[in-house]
């Protein structure tokens, strides 16, 4: 076959540099959230306010997916790549939408996906980079699709995989590892970005002796403490520190690991240069209600009397939302309050941000429990998004929502199979109705961090799990509930200006860019992995069911 570039319109490929990552041109979406800062947020104000109501599909493609379809459609100069679940990557020229070309990673029939998905590519020189559910880092040649190396990070079959996108700087690939639920223990590590040869490896867990280590039980509970870490981290390319969301501690019951457990549920900031830690902040210890906090913070600039603090802003499964300070050496709290209904914290400590519990709220094996969010969080892995040009943060929540769990015996931790400490079927129904959530659940709110006041809120009567993009014209896109519509609101008021409705549920992030003059909005439909399991978990408590069909499309919009 010729090489693309020759036979169409496309032209040479245009190697991604450190340079253009740390000041991405506005026409392209190069990374997962479009800039280091984790922003999704992309200048480009060609669709405003006024016009998005004539929004029309440009092109579409159906991947031939089921599952969740979550990756953003990552854009470099008139090249497009989107992964799907089961490791696919699918290059396109990104004007027409005509295929280049897919790689599909051959993954081992006994593999079990407990977490069907993948949140899509890093693109670093002249390749494509992609993290896989059997636990391998893969570069591709961005033009050709071909395999240019290939580095397992873990043994799948110990119960590690990879969902996340990674994150490309400064000559490494980065990823980390999911498997919280089958009590591996988790980390962050780097591959060189041409050799594939494993640079350093920074483990969310200490191993006795290390930071934090007093923080875990004497005995072997460290080894299978989770710790996973599955979405792509945020970046300061001034201080070199990288910022990582932790998810929970395993098993879920926290009486089988009494203490903290650093650095589980926590957010780490890892120097990219030699893999050392360089601060942290727990988000709340001794975890018992699966809520990883793996949402990487936003690198955003805050006023506070009259002083510019340089931020990290985390909306937390937990339900609170976050905000504290980075150095070059160390995380600092600052403030963080609840975002959604919430019954667990009893108080925040002001100057550590160390909550209280009440005691009746935490699950214990053995022990039937209710709290308010439920596992599913106020808002779990969708991301967030900053608009400078607002100032506001956008954050797709689930509010009014609650959870009945029952802590069972775990028994001896077993390689590669579920260490939870909770049944499934438990897990598939936990959720549990308020009266507010009888009349809504699914949230977008825009929040000014500088007064800590809500500017706006939006709701829908089911759940919402839809990842957010903002633009410079004014507006947050997003999916995300089981009516199967894609929304422009105005980032000012949170009105809703344009809607379609997809094939299947929005669960994919938005990306915009632009080619010939033209802004393009693009996202892929494909419901599964969890939305869809919260829509089983409310099928089973509610009179009626809601169907919500599967299959991956690529929706691609112009004016
Ligand atoms: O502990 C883990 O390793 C882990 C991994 C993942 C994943 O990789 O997607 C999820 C979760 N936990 C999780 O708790 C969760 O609610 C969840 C939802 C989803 C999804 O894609 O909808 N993934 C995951
Ligand atoms: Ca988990």
């Amino acid at each position: 076959d010729d090489p693309p570039s020759s036979s169409g319109p496309l032209k040479a490929y245009s190697k991604v540099t450190d340079a253009r990552l740390t000041q991405p041109e506005p026409q392209n979406w190069l990374m997962y959230r479009a800039n280091y800062a984790s922003w999704g947020y992309s200048p480009l104000k060609q669709i405003t306010t006024e016009n998005v109501k004539n929004l029309k599909l440009a092109w579409s493609y159906s991947t031939g997916m089921t599952e969740g379809h979550q990756a953003p459609p990552v854009v470099n100069n008139g090249y497009m790549y989107v992964t799907t679940p089961n490791n696919q990557v699918i290059a396109f020229e990104a004007k027409s939408g005509k295929e280049l070309w897919r790689y599909k990673k051959t993954i081992p029939e006994e593999l079990q996906q407990l977490h069907p998905t993948n949140r899509g590519v890093a693109l670093y020189g002249d390749k494509v980079y992609i993290a896989t559910t059997d636990a391998f880092v893969v570069a591709l040649d961005a033009v050709t699709g071909k395999e240019v190396w290939k580095t397992a990070s873990a043994d799948w079959k110990q119960g590690y995989y990879s969902t996340l996108a990674p994150l490309a700087a400064e000559g490494k690939i980065m990823i980390g590892v999911s498997g919280g639920e089958y009590g591996i223990r988790g980390f962050v590590a780097a591959f060189d970005a041409e050799t594939g040869k494993e640079v350093w490896r920074r483990y969310t867990i200490p191993a006795p002796g290390e930071k934090g280590s007093e923080t875990w039980p004497k005995d072997d509970a460290w080894k299978t403490g989770g710790g996973p870490v599955w979405v792509t981290g945020s970046y300061d390319p001034e201080t070199k520190v990288s910022y990582w969301g932790v998810g929970n501690a395993a098993s879920w019951m926290p009486d089988t690991r009494k203490g903290d457990n650093l650095f589980s549920t926590s957010v780490i900031g890892i120097d990219i240069r030699s893999g050392e830690l360089k601060g942290f902040h727990q988000y709340h210890p001794n975890d018992a209600w699966d809520w990883d906090e793996v949402s990487a913070p936003l690198l955003i600039d805050i006023e506070r009397k009259g002083k510019k603090v340089k931020s990290l802003v985390h909306a937390g499964r937990n339900g609170y939302l976050w905000w504290l300070e980075r150095s070059p050496n160390k995380i600092d709290f600052v403030d963080a309050w609840p975002f959604v209904l919430q019954n667990v914290f009893t108080g925040i400590d002001k100057k550590t941000g160390r909550p209280s519990y009440d005691p009746a709220r935490i699950p214990q094996t053995g022990k039937t429990v209710n709290f308010c969010p439920s596992l599913w969080g106020g808002k779990d892995w969708p991301p967030e998004a900053y608009n400078p040009q607002t100032g506001l943060l956008y954050i797709p929540a689930n509010n009014n929502l609650c959870a009945e769990i029952t802590g069972i015996p775990t028994g001896k931790h077993k390689p590669g199979e579920l260490y939870i400490g909770v049944g499934l079927d438990n897990i598939l129904t936990h959720v549990r109705l308020t009266d507010e959530s009888r009349k809504h659940i699914g949230e977008v709110q825009a929040w000014d961090m500088a007064t800590g006041k809500k500017v706006w809120t939006q709701t829908f009567p089911a759940m919402n799990w839809g990842p957010l993009l903002t633009t410079g014209g004014n507006l947050v896109f997003g999916g995300g509930t089981n009516d199967r519509k894609f929304r422009a609101f105005d980032a000012r008021n949170g009105k809703v200006l344009w809607e379609f409705a997809a094939n299947s549920g929005v669960i994919g992030v938005p990306s915009t860019f632009e080619i010939d003059g033209e802004q393009y909005i693009a996202v892929q439909a494909g419901w599964g992995v969890d939305a869809q399991r919260m829509q089983g978990a409310f099928d089973a408590v509610m009179p009626q069911k809601t169907p919500v069909p599967q299959g991956g499309v690529i929706h691609v919009f112009k004016l």
